[in-house]
């Protein structure tokens, strides 16, 4: 197997960006169901935000031009929120006033309430105010008609609390995706169970179960098959016949029980397998009539990254959500990196910030069986396709983990 026999990483993933299309189904979900689901249309303001000229602090409300250093204003009474104050301000005067709480007709400004003397039951600034300050002026958060949150967003607590800010109670959200898994392997037994000579836990499906539920999808969990051709035809037909895409691990590479990426043959088509990527390069990406199809290799690190780097954009496009390009720093390298020129390798690494700058070490063995290289790291070191190795010192890009992984 040649190098040049791979798809590099960002020919993958633009074809299988080309090819799927989002869910089209839409529901109407409440804002507590809304968290983490996909705006399916652009959201508008329908009226200004806030809807009033209020006051930001606790103080007094004024009008700026007549305020002079050291003169008394006569406080003509108390505007609390939530209740109107019907009179204008009077002239000379000041309205004690809490903040939130609408300002009276002919006040300007607000004064804290720091900044005032009271004496004999007058109000006593000695300074001019700014015209304005301490006022929260009608619509300068939002504006009727603003578009504030566009389609294809994965909604987060703020934005829910600024959909709640704009008295919407419920969202048009795409319909989430429904994602079918298994493990396969004789070797593979469940955690809890004895280990045999020569087995290992299947913790694959552990990890992917988790990562994507952190990305919102809904998991159909399929269980641990043998190495069985009819086991895992009928998982998957169930996954064809209930699953927007199946995610397998493991039976891609050229092994004599590598049955996955046979099945997907037999029962659909491989669009391409094999990218340029370290680790996880037998991935293979396919579709099964309706259902897309995501083989990952079974070398625990290797189906990790190979789910958040190559299916995870894809999965997001599926969903609706906007895709976009993971944030990328440089770091210093404190240890060398080994790398062989061929594939794009994705390091686990543990990066720091000091006076001095960002700087990053991998932490132990970089191979693909070993679990303890991604479980403590924090972030990927990128290195590109065609790149050696990189001595201690050197500047690297560096990907840190995102949501799936933390
Ligand atoms: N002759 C070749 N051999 C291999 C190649 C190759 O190109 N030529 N590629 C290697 C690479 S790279 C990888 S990655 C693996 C991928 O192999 P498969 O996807 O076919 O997976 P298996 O061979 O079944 O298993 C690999 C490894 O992972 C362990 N595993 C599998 N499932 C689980 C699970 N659910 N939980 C934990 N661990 C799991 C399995 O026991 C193996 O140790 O192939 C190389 N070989
Ligand atoms: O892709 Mo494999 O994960 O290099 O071990």
């Amino acid at each position: 197997m040649t190098a040049s026999l791979l798809l590099p990483v960002a020919d993958a993933l633009a074809q299988m960006l080309a090819q799927v299309s989002p869910v089209s189904e839409i529901e109407q979900v409440p804002l507590a169901q809304a968290l983490d689901r996909v705006l399916a249309e652009p959201v508008l303001a329908s009226f200004d935000v806030p809807g009033y000229d209020n006051s930001a602090m606790d103080g007094y409300a004024v009008r700026a031009a007549e305020v002079k250093a050291g003169q008394a204003l006569t406080l003509q009474g108390s505007a609390l929120a939530g209740h109107a104050f019907a009179a204008a301000l009077a002239p000379q005067s000041c309205v004690r006033i809490m903040t939130g709480a609408v300002l009276p007709a002919g006040a300007d400004t607000v004064i804290m309430q720091e900044q005032v003397r009271l004496q004999d039951g007058k109000v006593i600034a000695d300074f001019v105010p700014k015209v304005g300050e301490h006022v929260r002026k009608a619509g300068e958060d939002l504006k009727n008609g603003q578009q504030v949150l566009s389609a294809g967003c994965r909604l987060t607590a703020p934005q829910l609390g600024l959909l709640a800010s704009l008295g919407i109670a419920d969202v048009a959200v795409r319909r989430k995706l429904k994602i079918a898994i298994f493990s396969t392997g004789d070797e593979l037994v469940l955690p809890g169970q004895p280990l045999p000579e020569g087995h290992i836990y299947d913790s694959n499906r552990v990890v992917l179960r988790a990562m994507l539920q952190r990305l919102g999808v809904e998991v159909l969990d399929l269980g641990l098959l043998p190495d069985q051709p009819a086991a895992i035809r009928s998982a998957f037909q169930s996954a064809m016949r209930d699953a927007d895409a199946l995610i397998t691990s493991a039976g891609v590479s050229v092994g004599d029980a590598d049955y996955t990426r046979q099945m997907l043959s037999e029962l659909g088509q491989v669009n391409f397998w094999k990218v340029a990527i370290k680790p996880g390069k037998p991935f293979a990406f396919g579709k099964l009539e309706n259902c897309w199809f995501f083989g990952l290799p079974g070398n625990p690190v290797a189906a990790v990254v190979t789910l958040d780097q190559l299916v995870q954009p894809v999965l997001l496009k599926l969903a609706g959500a906007t895709v976009s390009p993971a944030n990328q720093l440089t770091a210093v390298t404190t240890v060398t990196l080994k790398k062989q020129p061929g594939r794009a390798d994705y390091q686990r690494g543990y990066y720091w910030t000091t006076a001095e700058g960002l700087f990053v070490k991998t932490l132990g063995s970089q191979s693909s069986g070993m679990l303890s290289s991604i479980a403590n790291a924090n972030c990927y070191i990128v290195l590109p396709q065609d790149s050696g190795s990189v001595a201690s010192g050197e500047a690297v890009t560096i990907q840190p983990f995102g949501q799936l992984l933390q």
